[in-house]
């Protein structure tokens, strides 16, 4: 399924929004002509369009008038404002993707009047062609329609479809805001190695590479993560000493109720 004749409309383009038009455009699944983006920020505007060679507009119902495809990507808190416009307006559309958290299909369908919707969590990696994104999608929306939101989000990483709406707000918390987890990891272990001695230079690129290269070896070996902490976890020494801190300062648990709170976060943002 090709978007040949088809043109695209982002409702919000910020962080998100740039990364999915970015990847579309890489992946030549589409050329800057068939994409207009809609943001009331001139900033955002400017970059965008400098940037990819776009459409841009601040009137939201100008860039959906001609699209066949519409990709919401505003935060869920402006989700209110932007629908109630569309409303009866958008019957047009092919096929509306919203990547907001916690958003339900059922406010999207009802908030446009239109059935064909498709909920999607990304995230950030996607910026560079290696996201991870989860998606779903009312019933109605046809097998040409599914094949396009594959390819979107593929354009952006990898896309894993679910056949029920609930894993939507799981994988928000668990590779949506996945990202973040992992940063904060980082900064807390580099700030390790500049209070032992390091220079942040130093201690910024051993955890770097320690960071990528553990995760290629571990895809590469598709051995389970256990069995790869075991191989440097030498009997009586330095690893077993460290994941002992690890361990008594709630490290798993603390990880758990992270993603237990984002979780919970995203059924909040869904109910308004
Ligand atoms: N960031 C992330 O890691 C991820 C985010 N998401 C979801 O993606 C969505 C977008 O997030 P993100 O790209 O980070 O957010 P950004 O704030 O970077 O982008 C949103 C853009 O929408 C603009 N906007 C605000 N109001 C309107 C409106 N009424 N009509 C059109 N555009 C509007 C904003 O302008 P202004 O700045 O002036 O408000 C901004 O430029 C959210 O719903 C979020 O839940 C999903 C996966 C990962
Ligand atoms: O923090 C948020 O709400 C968004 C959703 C997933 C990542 N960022």
């Amino acid at each position: 399924m090709s978007f040949e004749g088809k043109t695209i409309a982002f409702i919000g383009a910020g962080v998100m929004g740039s990364a999915i038009i970015g990847g579309l455009l890489k992946k030549k699944l589409v050329v800057p002509e068939q994409i207009i983006a809609s943001d009331p920020n001139e900033q955002a505007r400017q970059a965008i369009a400098s940037q990819y060679g776009i459409q841009v507009t601040d009137d939201n119902m100008e860039a959906a008038k001609q699209a066949q495809i519409m990709v919401l990507c505003v935060k869920p808190q402006f989700m209110g404002k932007v629908l109630p416009p569309f409303y009866g307006e958008v019957a047009h559309l092919e096929m509306v993707v919203s990547i907001a958290a916690g958003v339900t299909l059922k406010t999207i369908e009802e908030g446009l009047a239109n059935m064909n919707v498709v909920r999607a969590m990304p995230n950030t990696p996607a910026q560079i062609g290696e996201g991870i994104s989860v998606w779903t999608c009312a019933p109605e929306v046809g097998e040409d329609q599914r094949a396009q939101a594959q390819q979107i989000l593929e354009a952006m990483g990898q896309a894993i479809y679910v056949d029920d709406e609930k894993y939507l707000d799981m994988a928000t918390a668990l590779s949506g805001s996945g990202p973040a987890y992992l940063f904060l990891f980082i900064e807390a272990w580099i700030d390790a190695g500049v209070k032992m001695g390091f220079s942040r230079a130093i201690a910024e690129a051993l955890v770097k590479q320690t960071v990528s290269g553990s995760t290629a070896y571990l895809n590469h070996t598709g051995a389970h993560p256990t069995v790869l902490r075991n191989q440097v976890t030498s009997p009586g020494g330095t690893t077993a000493a460290g994941l002992y801190e690890l361990e008594r300062g709630g490290l798993r648990t603390a990880v758990a109720d992270a993603v237990w709170a984002a979780y919970k976060r995203s059924q909040e943002l869904g109910e308004g």
